[in-house]
């Protein structure tokens, strides 16, 4: 148990305790670092709390004039004589309100304004302590004989410790009063409760701790696969960093539930009624009086429990938005150095963190009052024991035996009381990490996943949209297509064309069944979408995106990566070949074998690696979404010749839509889809389209220009 003090220490010099929107007192503000001035200057990404700081600390009009600081006195420096006295009841009025505001149950230790901020509302949990902890035991419930292993060595270790005080006072009285057969036979029980104690004490700790791994297992295990099996639109609503400290924080939190938590709450629970029993039977009115105390003890923990419960919540969704900042800094590295945006994104993190430590400084003062509780009441105990009790001794109505024993056994209740209290606020603040967890793990799988929908004998590729209309759901005002209508035959190679953000990849999002459409109706071979099964369906379309991403694996594993057939090295070699990467592969220090990332390649050689994967599934529809973008000239010069060799090929012919800018890469299609603001405006071949004289013209006109100019 840290004292008070400590705590409170330990808080004023970790010096970043205050928020923009609690109301903390000054000794908690936090002192910004000297690299902050700049920011502080320019007044971007600067935490609000510290900007305020800060204007009060660099501004000499502000400073001189009396100010408040979270709702709380500024010193005032600079005031004059005159206005001295009116000052200083100011200064005694605020020092009162201030008092008042962190005594328990103060304005302070409020904890609203923050749930309100990151969005937690209590009322709308559906997880209570008790559905949390059977969910937990769901969990376990297959591997039930180590829990019940734990509790009986449990059971054993703690009986055998409670009755240890007992045989050590009656070892030393009946020394003193020269029962050596009395003597000897204590010793050897309490050796015998020593070995049972120890022994059984290491194997509960060892059982639950493995009960305690399984759990973390099976909860990481269940919320990973209910992630992965999410629509996308779950993914364009929840930060990737938000999901991270879910699986990686939250779970690690709830590790501490079985081994520590509910072990100690049953081995202190256990003891604590063996002594509070054993008191009774010493002697009732001092047994009585401690209970009272006892009972004080619980009240307080039950509320310290609560409150703990609830900024544990807070902590992790704090620490989820610190973790989301720090995720897209770290991934965005390159672009933070080349902008110089350090200190800024310094900055953005530390708000959270000022956020999370003024949570926790609310925590330790909390633990600061519960403590000073409990140590008031546990020497009470101690006192009256001593008062009562020698009074009775004195009286003649009990020995100094038992009062030694009352004395020690009430030591026990309290301590065990005091455990149980301090396990249970653990506990809760468990719990209230693994509600968000169970709430994620409970999110019903994406319909897509199910075995549903038919599979045709043998895909042809023709494909039609029909009056479809698309919104994002994240957008529902934004009409992102309207009325898209054209069909592709089989065996086409279309290119769609249009000015950024004019809805062309989202065509391809759709097709991919990734979005589904407002209206309308999206059909391949004439069967809907919907109607079809759609993991059938996507095994046999070739992606290249306009990013394609790697994953840290080797390039083989990169190439084959999703086929859905066994692969051998030399058609990976070939698809490669193919996709003109070949070469760059032998190039890399272990060829095929080379580990390799996101960030070890070049644009355009993720795009070969991505091109030859697309290649390698032998797809009916291959579809390019700027799939060249990235290449250089000679590269691509290849690679359209490839497409059109794939598209070409009488073995092997496939529908294939391409989506790119540079003109010389759409002349390769049949036919050209021209987009506009979410429309089609023209559709036709280039000879066609250039003839018109309209959009596509003036695209390609332009783009002639580029180069000529
Ligand atoms: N996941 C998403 N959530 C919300 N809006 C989106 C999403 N993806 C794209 N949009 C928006 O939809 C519109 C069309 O985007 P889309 O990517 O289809 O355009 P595009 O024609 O492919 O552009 P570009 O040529 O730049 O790739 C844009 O305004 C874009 O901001």
């Amino acid at each position: 148990m840290a004292p008070f003090t400590s705590s409170l220490n330990l808080i004023a010099s970790s010096c970043c305790c205050s928020s923009s929107s609690s109301s903390l007192p000054l000794l908690l503000l936090p002192r910004p670092p000297p690299a902050k001035l700049s920011l502080l200057n320019s007044n971007r990404f600067v935490p609000s709390s510290l900007l305020r700081l800060g204007r009060h600390r660099l501004s000499p009009t502000r400073a001189a004039s009396s100010t408040s600081v979270n709702g709380f006195p500024f010193r005032d420096n600079f005031g004059n004589d005159g206005d001295s006295r009116r000052g200083s009841l100011e200064r005694l009025q605020a020092g009162i309100k201030l008092l008042i505001s962190v005594l328990p149950g103060g304005s302070w230790w409020s904890l609203e304004e923050q749930e309100e901020e990151v969005g937690i509302n209590e009322k709308k949990s559906v997880s209570s302590a008790t559905h949390v902890l059977r969910r937990m035991w769901m969990m376990v419930a297959d591997e039930r004989w180590i829990i019940f292993a734990a509790s009986a060595a449990l059971v054993t270790a703690a009986l055998s410790e409670i009755s240890i005080p007992h045989f050590l006072a009656a070892s030393i009285f009946s020394a003193q009063s020269g029962e050596s057969m009395t003597f000897y036979r204590n010793a050897k029980l309490l050796v015998l409760l020593c070995l049972t104690s120890g022994i059984c004490s290491g194997l509960r700790g060892c059982f639950f701790s493995i009960a305690n791994m399984i759990l973390v297992k099976r909860m990481r295990e269940s919320l990973y696969s209910s992630l992965l099996f999410q629509d996308i639109l779950f993914f364009d609503k929840e930060p990737v960093g938000d999901l991270t400290s879910r699986l990686g924080a939250d779970c690690q939190q709830v590790s501490r539930v079985i081994s520590g938590d509910l072990n100690m709450i049953s081995r202190n629970f256990i003891q604590g009624m063996g002594a509070l029993i054993y008191l009774f039977i010493l002697s009732w009115p001092l047994a009585f009086s401690t209970l009272l105390i006892c009972s004080a003890l619980s009240t307080i923990m039950f509320f310290y429990g609560q409150y703990q419960k609830r900024a544990a919540r807070l902590t992790q969704e704090l620490t989820a938005c610190a973790n989301e900042v720090a995720q897209e800094t770290l991934s965005l590295m390159r672009t933070v150095r080349v902008y110089g945006t350090e200190n800024q994104e310094f900055g953005r993190y530390q708000e959270w963190l000022v956020k999370l430590a003024s949570i926790a400084s609310r925590q330790s003062f909390a633990f600061g009052f519960w403590n000073m509780g409990f140590n008031f009441l546990y020497h009470s105990t101690q006192v009256i024991a001593v008062l009562i009790g020698g009074i009775n001794i004195m009286s003649g109505h009990i020995t100094a035996e038992q009062l030694t024993k009352f004395l020690l056994y009430s030591e026990w209740l309290i301590y065990s009381t005091f455990w149980v209290g301090d396990n249970w606020s653990s506990l809760m603040q468990s719990i209230g990490a693994s509600e968000k967890v169970f709430n994620l793990i409970d999110l019903l799988p994406s319909k897509q996943f199910s075995e549903e929908g038919v599979k045709l004998q043998k895909l042809f590729g023709r494909i039609d949209f029909v009056n479809v209309s698309f919104c994002y759901p994240s957008r529902l005002t934004v009409r992102t297509l309207q009325d898209i209508n054209f069909s592709i035959r089989e065996n086409e190679v279309v290119a769609i064309v249009g000015l950024s953000g004019s809805g062309k990849s989202t065509i391809v999002n759709l097709l991919l069944r990734l979005y589904e459409p407002i209206n309308g109706q999206i059909l391949v071979d004439g069967i809907p979408l919907s109607k079809l099964n759609i993991r059938w369906l996507r095994e046999r379309i070739g992606y290249v995106g306009q990013e394609p991403r790697l994953f840290r694996m080797d390039v083989s594993s990169n190439i084959s990566y999703g086929c859905p057939r066994e692969i051998s090295h030399y058609e990976v070699e070939s698809a490669a070949k193919q996709a003109f990467a070949h070469e760059f592969i032998m190039s890399l220090p272990n060829g095929y074998a080379t580990i390799v990332d996101d960030e070890l390649l070049s644009g355009g050689q993720k795009q070969r690696i991505a091109i030859a994967r697309a290649i390698l599934r032998d797809p009916k529809i291959l579809i390019l979404d700027e799939a060249t973008s990235a290449l250089d000239a000679e590269s691509e010069h290849y690679v359209k010749g490839v497409i059109r060799e794939v598209s070409n090929d009488s073995r092997m012919k496939r529908t294939v839509i391409v989506i790119a800018h540079r003109f010389s890469t759409i002349q390769v299609a049949d036919r050209i889809i021209v987009m506009d603001g979410g429309r089609i405006v023209e559709m036709g071949s280039h000879q066609e389209l250039f003839q018109k004289d309209g959009m596509y013209a003036r695209l390609a006109k332009r783009q002639v220009d580029a180069f000529t100019s």
